[in-house]
């Protein structure tokens, strides 16, 4: 399932046109697919000024063509229509449709005549929507919700909704059910959207595939994430999976490194390296007897790092001015995949450009905060394509936290469904961290281990949840491996 934004289905419907798609017959594919779930005999369709208006103005002629009792409401004289909003709407006006212009001095009497259907269909604004409706808009979308009798299905979106975030603007329409087209929304992610959506059916027009070429997201399931997991093979030793170096933690932050050491483990790294202060060390010898350590010099070279398959560089490396030369010595003296995560990336949001010219996997793993830092965002902007331009103009691998969390690399997008609200505990991302990193050593590509890492990460939580109200790090680490024996077994494809 495709997913998209304001700014990714805008771009979506330009790449169509220059696939030599006209407006005019994407907003006739767009009513085709309406048609498939419109049922009744009366229709009351209220159609905005702009293209999702088109496509309720284009679903009133087929409707009105099968016979049934269709009135349309317009709200603007012709002057400010889109150009298939105005040919549609000639083509009701040519048909005889009963077409109705929405006045401060009419209202009551036209939403009167809407009693009188089975079924009022929003089209009144889709993804164009920038600001709350106001006036008359407004007017209308409060009767609407004051009846109660009708069904009310919404284009594409409920008039009103946020298509990024899928929070309500001031005024807006509850739907019974929403036909979105051509991809899941952004906001309807969000669970409180329900409210406003009712049930979603997305619909695919019948034209040309351009999700990809339009950077449209991809939803990363268990049908998707499951079969990634490869099996351990049969004559492995420790060897085949990898060595990875973790430089982390300091006096102070002590258990984000044997978090991140954990993870790192218990997700089937080979060996696991802790280069830490000897306190860490020390407290790592208890907490994780599995991994391997060694002290950090104070200036890293080149040849400390030989031996390994992956570095992670962050969970709880601090912020001093040693931490600041650990990140500088990583990125210009090592070669190998890189992680990096927590104070370490802080550290980077004043260096982006050492991530130009690095010619190897880096896979970065802000949480909103540490993003911020790194690429400074306004709350409006629209983060699916923030995401995906920072990977792509620092030829990075973006893993960005949260609900859903993002991986993109820029041309290649996810959303990772996986992981839940019982998970907001400190240490989690440390975790995860050290995941992406065994992970990487083990040899996936970058973009499969760090999407593969979050959904591990986030599928071990679900299991968790579905019991505890809280889900804690070292808990949901003792879980991993099972988890993951359970993707195996679960995968269809793995016959051994
Ligand atoms: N590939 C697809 O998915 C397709 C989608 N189509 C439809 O096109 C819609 C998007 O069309 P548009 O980009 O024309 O956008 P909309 O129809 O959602 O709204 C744009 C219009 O609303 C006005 N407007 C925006 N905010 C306003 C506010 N706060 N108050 C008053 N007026 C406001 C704009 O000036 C413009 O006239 C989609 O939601 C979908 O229904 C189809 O028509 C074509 C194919
Ligand atoms: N509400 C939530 N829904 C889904 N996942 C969450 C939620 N809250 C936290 N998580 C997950 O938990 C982890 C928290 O990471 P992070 O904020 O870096 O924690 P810390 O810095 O304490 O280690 C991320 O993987 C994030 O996706
Ligand atoms: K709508």
């Amino acid at each position: 399932m495709y997913i998209g934004s304001h700014t990714l289905m805008k771009r979506y419907d330009e790449c169509l046109l220059k696939h030599g798609y006209t407006i005019e017959q994407l907003v006739d594919k767009a009513s085709d697919c309406l048609l498939k779930h419109i049922h009744g005999e009366s229709f009351s369709i209220v159609c905005g000024p702009g293209n999702n208006g088109a496509d309720g103005l284009s679903l009133a002629i087929k409707l009105y063509q099968q016979k049934k009792n269709v009135q349309v409401f317009i709200f603007e004289n012709t002057n400010h229509l889109s150009k298939a909003n105005a040919y549609y709407l000639q083509k009701c006006y040519d048909l005889s449709l009963s077409v109705y212009l929405f006045q401060q001095d009419n209202l009551e009497e036209l939403v009167g005549y809407m009693t009188a259907c089975d079924t009022i269909v929003d089209a009144i604004f889709g993804f164009g929507l920038n600001s709350s409706p106001r006036g008359i808009y407004q007017s209308v979308i409060e009767s609407i919700n004051q009846l109660y009798d009708q069904e009310v299905i919404a284009v594409d979106i409920p008039t009103g909704l946020q298509c990024d975030s899928g929070k309500p603007y001031q005024s807006v329409i509850y739907a019974t059910s929403t036909i979105t087209l051509s991809a899941m929304k952004n906001g309807f992610l969000n669970p409180d959207s329900y409210f406003f959506t009712g049930k979603v059916i997305v619909e695919k027009l019948d034209v040309d595939d351009v999700s990809e070429e339009a950077g449209l997201y991809q939803m990363a399931d268990d049908k998707m994430m499951f079969p990634l997991l490869k099996e351990r093979i049969f004559d492995g030793y420790k060897g085949t999976y990898g060595h990875t170096c973790l430089i982390t933690g300091c006096i102070e932050y002590k258990g984000a490194a044997l978090l991140s050491a954990k993870g790192c483990v218990y997700s089937g790294s080979g060996i696991t390296t802790v280069m830490s202060d000897q306190e860490v060390i020390h407290a790592l010898t208890q907490f994780c007897p599995e991994a391997t350590a060694v002290l950090r010099p104070p200036i890293l070279q080149k040849e400390d790092f030989l031996r390994y398959d992956a570095i992670l560089i962050g969970c709880g490396l601090g912020q001093s001015l040693d931490s600041y030369r650990y990140v500088i010595d990583v990125l210009e003296k090592t070669k190998q995949p890189l992680v990096i995560d927590g104070d370490a990336l802080t550290i980077l949001s004043a260096h982006t450009d050492l991530l130009k010219h690095q010619n190897r996997d880096i896979i970065l793993t802000p949480h909103l905060g540490e993003f911020q830092r790194l690429c400074p965002f306004d709350s409006q902007d629209d983060m699916l394509l923030v995401a995906q331009d920072f990977a792509k103009e620092h030829h990075v691998v973006l893993v960005l936290k949260g609900p859903y969390t993002i991986v993109t690399n820029g041309q290649e997008s996810y959303r990772i469904r996986a992981g839940n609200k019982a998970m907001a505990t400190g240490g989690m991302g440390d975790v995860l961290a050290g995941i992406i990193t065994s992970l990487v050593g083990q040899g996936y590509p970058a973009l499969q281990a760090a999407m593969l890492g979050v959904f591990i990460h986030g599928y071990t939580g679900d299991l968790l949840a579905k019991e505890d109200y809280t889900v804690i790090p070292s808990k949901l680490i003792e879980f991993i491996p099972k988890a993951m024996n359970n993707m195996i077994k679960s995968n269809p494809e793995v016959t051994s």
